[in-house]
Order: C-alpha cells, then structure tokens, then sequence
C-alpha cells in the first residue's frame, strides 16, 4: 500500500492579521493544491503529526512522543473545540508496533490537542472530526529535547507500523519552518508563568484570550511596519530540498542548539515534518509532487506546505 504526506506550517495569525502582499492568495492557493493531493490520494486514516504549546501537554509530564487512542481539542485562536475521529484500533495497532521497534513513546487515552493538530486538519478536511485519525505529538517546544535523529526514527518506525496496516494512510505533519513567536520558557520563569507551563490546563477564558492577544498583537505589530521576527528563508528552503532529496539523515547531524541559533526556538516543529517524510520513505522511494515556501513575518512562519507520495513506478 502507498503512503503519502502533507505537511504545512501553522499560525493561528492566519485568522487574525492580513500579510502585505498577495501572501495570503498564495498560501490559499498552495492549501487548495494540497486538498486537492489529499483527496486525490483518497485515505482512509490521517496520521496528524504535530506539537504542542502548553495546551495540552504540560512540564508536570511531559512526554517526547504520544498516541493518543482518544484525544479531544481545546479550541484555542478559534479552531474547532472537541473530540478527534480517533481510530482508536489504528492508534493502539501504532503504539504497540512502535514500541515493539524500540522506540519509546508514551499513549494517552485523553490526549489534548491544539492548533496545531486542529489547524491542518480544518484546513485539509474541513473539520477536527471528518477524517478518521491517529494523532502522534511530538515536542517541540518545551526544552529539553532528545536529538533530531530520534524523530526520524520514530518516523520510521511509525511508517513501518502504518505499512502494517494495508490501508491508505495520509501522514500530516503540522508546524514550523523557521520562526520564534513570543511563547514562554521555564528556564527563568516567574512562578505564575511557570504554573502555568507545568500545569496549566483549564485556563479561564480571560486567560486563554490575554495569551492570544499577545501573540496576535506581535504579528499585528508587524503588519504595521514593525521589524519583523527572525525568520531564516534560506534555511527553510535547505530543509525543503533534503526533504525533496530524501537526504532525511542529513539532518541526523543536526544539533538543536544549532537549530534554535538558525531557525528559533519553534523550529523544532519541523521535527514533525521530519518523522512524516521518515514514515513516507519506508515504503520506497517518493516523489515530493508540491511544495510552496514564503516567509511570512506578520503571520511569525516560515510557511511551508509541501506534498510527496510513494513513486508508483520505482
Ligand atoms: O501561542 C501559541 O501557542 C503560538 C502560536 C503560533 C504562532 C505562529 C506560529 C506557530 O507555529 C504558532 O504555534
Ligand atoms: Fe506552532
């Protein structure tokens, strides 16, 4: 059975600041192609995989990898709020199969999403709930991380898992590229800042809104002229060539202190991307067939979207 990827960045800023430029005619164009790719492909299971940021995975256990076999969205910069179309069978087939590869990784029977699982799949499917799902988190942001390679392996042992399967599996990989939007360490925290890293689920409405009005007067600000944050296009666009190139190991050498000095600290995000081509390769060779880059300062991405599937005729 083929596999096949879409991956995108995401930013909540896509619903609330308007890019100078025809950037965003481009960007909806690029997600048109790839609704297109996905409904072309015709899956029948969704592998999100995406991070987290600090709305549903927390400092007070705060796994590198997880399964959820039942998840549900927060609903936070207005993406929809409630239960995943969990293939809960898929999900414990994955967990058990991973495992079993030797890579660690935790499960959740209430694992909490956010954006970034909620966005990709509203833009692709239409709906958090329309495509049956396994979401896999991976952390990229909450410091410290295990290395970059680690990623790719739980990628290739992820696809090797889905190939299992026999079925029409779309992996979607949600995050990066290079980009650094305002989110708080725990590094130097102060104590209320830190409650809320380590436990903050539950936020009270004027809380979860103060958070987003802070990101999205940052990309406001830009939208009005202020210098912009640190992006890296030629970064970006090194990233989308190995990817095209299937160099995945390339970035096996990748120290993440690099990757944060390059890219910023949400860069990491494209770890997801990484563990989708990963998947992607293990069942041969494949063609990436779309692949859009911009930077998009006011909306703090990168912003990537690309498109591969297993070659039909290797
Ligand atoms: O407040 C947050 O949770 C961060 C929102 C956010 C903004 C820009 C790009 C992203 O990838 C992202 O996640
Ligand atoms: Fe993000």
């Amino acid at each position: 059975m083929p596999l096949a990827v879409v991956t995108a960045s995401h930013s909540p800023l896509m619903r609330t600041v308007e890019p100078r430029g025809d950037a965003r005619t481009a960007v909806d164009a690029a997600f048109a192609q790839a609704r297109a790719f996905a409904a072309d492909f015709r899956p029948d299971l969704v592998v999100v995989v995406a991070p987290d940021h600090y709305n549903g995975m927390f400092y007070d256990l705060m796994p590198p990898f997880c399964v959820g076999t039942a998840a549900e969205a927060v609903g936070d910069y207005g993406t929809a709020r409630g239960p995943l179309a969990v293939d809960r069978e898929a999900a414990r087939h994955v967990v058990r199969e991973v495992l079993a590869a030797d890579i660690d990784l935790a499960m959740s029977e209430r694992m909490v999403v956010d954006h970034g699982f909620a966005q990709p799949l509203e833009l692709l499917f239409g709906a958090i709930d329309a495509v049956p799902a396994v979401p896999v988190f991976i952390n990229c942001v909450a410091v410290p991380f295990g290395p970059v390679r680690r990623t790719r392996r739980l990628g290739e042992a992820l696809g090797r898992a889905l190939l299992a399967l026999d079925r029409r599996v779309l992996l979607l990989g949600s995050g990066g590229l290079s980009h650094d939007p305002p989110l708080p360490t725990l590094e130097g925290a102060p104590p209320e800042v830190a409650a809320r890293l380590i436990a903050g689920r539950h936020p009270t409405p004027e809380e979860r809104a103060g958070r987003e009005a802070r990101v999205r007067d940052a990309g406001l600000a830009v939208a009005s002229g202020e210098p912009g944050p640190r992006l890296n296009p030629d970064w970006d666009r090194a990233f989308l060539d190995l990817l095209a190139e299937g160099r995945l190991t390339a970035a096996d050498t990748w120290t993440n202190t690099w990757i944060t000095a390059e890219a910023g600290n949400s860069a990491h995000e494209v770890r997801t991307w990484l563990a989708c081509y990963a998947a992607l390769a293990t069942a041969g060779p494949y063609a990436m067939r779309g692949s859009f880059y911009r930077p998009i300062p006011e909306w703090i991405a990168g912003f990537g979207i690309t498109t591969a599937e297993t070659r039909r005729n290797p």
